[in-house]
């Protein structure tokens, strides 16, 4: 089966500043993938790729064998580090502007969500505090039918108890053929959710490996070997 993403040599430069090089990767379906690295490593600018938002200087970045392009942006959901959305719109209109964006989005599943977490649709995002509207931003993007869900630090902004919450979501709510990158550095929090993780450093992937794999061989959660890996 093609990978889900496959980066070959894959190289991002903004200017003189060299953010990704020589990149190889390629991550099968079904698997919740952890983004992990210090600040500046690259994880935003592979989201960023990856979504088609930017384009590679070198190399190549596939989705479902395909270049980014209209047919991947249908496979992908991808959750922005910042909000994009207007913040005059009330919950129930962007509910309805994703339903006319986005074919594979399911308005059932988004209400449901909505209503465990007590978010009232009538209400404008202007009005709610920053991790209300990331649950709100976070709900939109799970609630969409894709292949490849790219997380670009989901639960930065969320107190530790809808943390909980949010994971389960994402674990719940995408299919069983569907791949979910999160790029986080609240490794603690997430690792219990993750099958693999990558750990990017300098713009270079430093280490693939599986979640069980770090716990069984190595004795360590993937927090500590982290911190061990990027001490300063
Ligand atoms: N638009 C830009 N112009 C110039 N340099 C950029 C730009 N965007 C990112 N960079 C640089 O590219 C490198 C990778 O940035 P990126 O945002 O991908 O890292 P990150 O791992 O997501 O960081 P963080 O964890 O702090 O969010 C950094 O050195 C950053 O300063």
């Amino acid at each position: 089966m093609t990978p889900i993403l496959q980066c070959k040599v894959l190289g991002k430069r903004y200017g003189a500043k060299e953010a990704l090089s020589s990149v190889d990767l390629q991550l099968g379906r079904g698997r919740i993938v952890g983004l992990l690295g210090p600040n500046g490593s690259g994880k935003t600018t592979m989201i960023k790729l990856a979504s088609g938002i930017l384009t590679p200087t070198s190399g190549e970045i596939l989705i479902d064998g395909k270049a980014p392009g209209i047919e991947s942006k249908s496979l992908v959901s991808y959750l922005p580090e910042r909000t994009y959305l207007a913040d005059w719109m009330r919950v129930s209109d962007l509910l309805g502007f994703f339903g006319d964006f986005y074919q594979n989005f399911n308005q059932e599943k988004a209400k449901e969500m909505l209503e465990r977490l007590d978010i009232n649709p009538n209400d404008r995002l202007k009005t709610m505090s920053k991790g209300t509207k990331e649950k709100v931003q976070l709900i939109l993007v799970m609630s969409r039918e894709a292949g490849l869900y790219l997380l670009d630090e989901p639960i930065g902004g969320v107190d530790p108890a809808a943390r909980d919450y949010i994971l389960n979501t994402i674990i719940t709510n995408y299919s069983e053929n569907a791949t979910v990158i999160i790029s986080t550095h609240l490794i603690a929090d997430v690792e219990r959710v993750l099958d693999d993780v990558i750990f990017i450093a300098s713009g270079k992937i430093v280490m693939t490996s599986s979640v069980d794999e770090i716990r069984e061989e190595q004795g360590k959660s993937v927090d500590e070997l982290f911190r061990e890996v990027f001490k300063c």
